[in-house]
């Protein structure tokens, strides 16, 4: 049994002056359990609305997602979310952020404190556990969202451009742990991205989405987040299939981008 199934989804939002847009269309999907998939396409091709269905944010207007054999109909901590903003607490420290959901769930520092400074560990945070949020750089909060997350032991974690915020050097230390994190706690991860590398780089699976209507339109499956593992990421890029995935995936993608533009070019004013 897949762990996640995402059955025959669509979406439809209707709008104030009766048109609508048809985010999503007819979308199935099976992940199993500890499969990282990453999600790339143009812009507005319904990658968000997609995670937000998945997470219960959202219900879809037809289909529906199916964990571990049970429904979807609303959030709860099963479906972990990582934002490209942390959505911390910025009243807490890096410790209060990272026990916030097993403290909300009533549970005492005995049974959640060894969980908890362990993924302070792994994370890179021990020594930061006392600070305030705001004396940590982006890439510090971004652990403390990915440690926070894991706090709640989800089933199924959505990432919606979690490092999309960050200077290019700490994005790829963070891509490094991602996969760390990936591997360590065999976590089902989806994970938005706009940047082709990094979807190559940390999806075992990738999917490509197309617009109007947002659906499937390739998937891949990669050898890239294996190698990767514990490895450095730029010697994974030399890889044998990087370059060639990459560059069918960018004209991909650039060609989709076009359409749109011609389309709005086209369009009565
Ligand atoms: N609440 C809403 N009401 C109306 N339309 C919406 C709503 N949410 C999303 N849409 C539309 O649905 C389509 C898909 O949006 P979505 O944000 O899921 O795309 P995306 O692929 O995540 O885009 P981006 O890469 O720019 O974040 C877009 O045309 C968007 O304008």
């Amino acid at each position: 049994m897949s762990a996640l199934s995402i059955e025959n989804v669509s979406m439809r939002f209707d709008l104030p002056n009766g048109t609508h847009v048809q985010a999503l269309k007819e979308v199935s999907l099976e992940l199993k359990t500890g499969e990282l998939m990453s999600v790339l396409g143009p812009s507005g091709c319904g990658k968000t609305t997609l995670l937000n269905i998945v997470a219960g944010f959202l219900a879809p207007t037809s289909g529906r997602i199916v964990l571990n054999g049970q429904n979807v109909t609303g959030p709860d901590a099963k479906r972990g979310m990582v934002f490209q903003q942390g959505a911390l607490f910025e009243w807490m420290d890096v410790r209060e952020n990272v026990s916030f959901g097993p403290r909300m769930k009533g549970q005492r520092e005995a049974q959640w404190g060894e969980h908890v400074d362990h993924l302070l560990d792994v994370t890179g945070l021990g020594e930061f556990k006392d600070k305030a949020i705001y004396e940590l750089s982006g890439g510090m909060q971004q652990r403390v969202a990915l440690a926070r997350c894991l706090a709640n032991d989800p089933d199924v974690i959505l990432m919606d451009e979690p490092l999309g915020a960050l200077d290019a050097l700490t994005r790829e230390k963070m891509q490094g742990l991602v996969l760390k994190l990936w591997k360590e706690t065999g976590k089902t991860i989806i994970l938005i991205t706009h940047s082709v590398e990094e979807a190559l780089l940390l999806g075992e699976r990738l999917l490509v989405m197309a617009p109007r209507p947002g659906r499937i339109h390739k998937e891949y499956n990669l050898p890239f987040a294996d190698l990767g593992v514990g490895a450095d990421l730029r010697e994974v890029k030399h890889a044998k299939g990087y370059s060639e995935t990459r560059e069918e995936i960018l004209e991909m993608i650039w060609d989709m981008e076009e359409e749109i533009m011609g389309r709005a070019e086209a369009a009565p004013q």
